[in-house]
């Protein structure tokens, strides 16, 4: 089937009188990882309860698997890991996919086959008829990701899904998310773990305060806004600080950065510095990390509030 996996044109969304979500935007490819990220607060979670008809959004027009938000039909087609998920801890691990199961109307004859193989995909076979009251958070997360897959869905919404997970399990996610992808399925992960989504997401939106500020892979994000860094032995002198300072440029002790997409502003500062006899010690292309592009998305995004 064609189209994007999720195609919000607009989203709105009013707790009472405080705006969550203010006119969002969006556009899902099929068989994608798609990474929303936001500061907390920014509408994250809002936004998938929106879409998934948990919340009821003030105005919404969209698609979702080719049908309106909100179909019922194609909501069974949906995986879903809550925010801080909490699943009843007296229930064992294959209670708890079984019980996701029979929400999601997975055939009774098909469950106990189904539940089997997913505990040994997220690496809890021998944990399966434990009680939650045992497992580690780690665990529980694993659990959370198998319950979101019983039905096979074509989209997988996950939301914060490696909050609280150690660095290994976290790893371990990472590899769950990539094995969800290569099997076609369209994975959408809410997260503030930026060094995390930009490893595994093909396509990013940045939310702050209700409102998409950016959105791109990750590579057209963080090419964006490149600079370079051109460090001296020592200080800058004072009387040329302050004429790249008039200029524009940003000095910091033996630091002058400049903005720019190509090297040509930094030959005439070279120029100057050896033409006052100053001895640089490094120039250098600086690259920007998406937590580098967050940061500076979600500023200006607090200038313009
Ligand atoms: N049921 C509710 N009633 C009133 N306000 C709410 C409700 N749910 C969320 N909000 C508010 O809406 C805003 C967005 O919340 P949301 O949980 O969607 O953010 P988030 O980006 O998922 O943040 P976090 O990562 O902290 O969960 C917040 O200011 C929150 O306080």
């Amino acid at each position: 089937m064609d189209g994007p996996a999720v195609e919000i044109e607009y989203l709105r969304k009013r707790y009472g009188g405080f705006e969550a979500l203010g006119g969002v935007s969006l556009e899902v490819p099929r068989g994608s990882v798609f990474g929303l990220l936001g500061p907390n607060g920014a509408g994250k979670s809002t936004l998938v309860k929106s879409l998934l008809t948990i919340v009821r959004p003030s105005e919404c027009r969209g698609r979702m698997l080719g049908e309106p938000i909100g179909h019922r039909k194609t909501l069974r087609r949906i995986g879903y890991l809550p925010e801080h998920a909490r699943f009843p801890e007296y229930l064992t691990g294959r209670e708890v996919i079984g019980y996701s199961a029979g929400l999601a109307g997975v055939p009774k004859s098909t469950t106990r086959e189904r539940t089997t193989r997913l505990l040994e995909r997220v690496g809890m076979a021998e944990w399966g008829d434990k009680k939650l009251g045992t497992y580690s958070k780690g665990m529980r997360q694993r659990v959370g990701l198998a319950q979101a897959l019983v039905n096979e869905p074509d989209i997988v919404f996950l939301d914060e899904p490696t909050d609280g997970v150690d660095p290994e399990g976290r790893i371990e996610i990472r590899k769950m998310i990539e094995g969800m992808r290569d099997e076609g399925r369209t994975v959408f992960v809410n997260s503030h773990l930026l060094a995390e989504v930009e490893q595994v997401a093909d396509q990013v939106a940045i939310l702050s305060k209700g409102r998409v500020i950016e959105t791109g892979t990750v590579a057209q994000l963080t090419r964006r806004g490149r600079r370079y860094e051109v460090r001296t032995v020592g200080p800058v002198p004072p009387q040329i600080r302050e004429g790249l300072e008039r200029e524009g440029f940003e000095v910091k002790g033996d630091l002058i950065a400049i903005q720019s997409d190509d090297a040509v502003p930094v030959q005439p500062i070279i120029d100057l510095l050896r033409g006052a006899g100053v001895a640089i010690r490094e120039i250098r292309e600086a690259k920007f990390s998406l937590e580098d592009i967050f940061l500076q998305a979600v500023q200006a995004g607090k200038g313009a509030a």
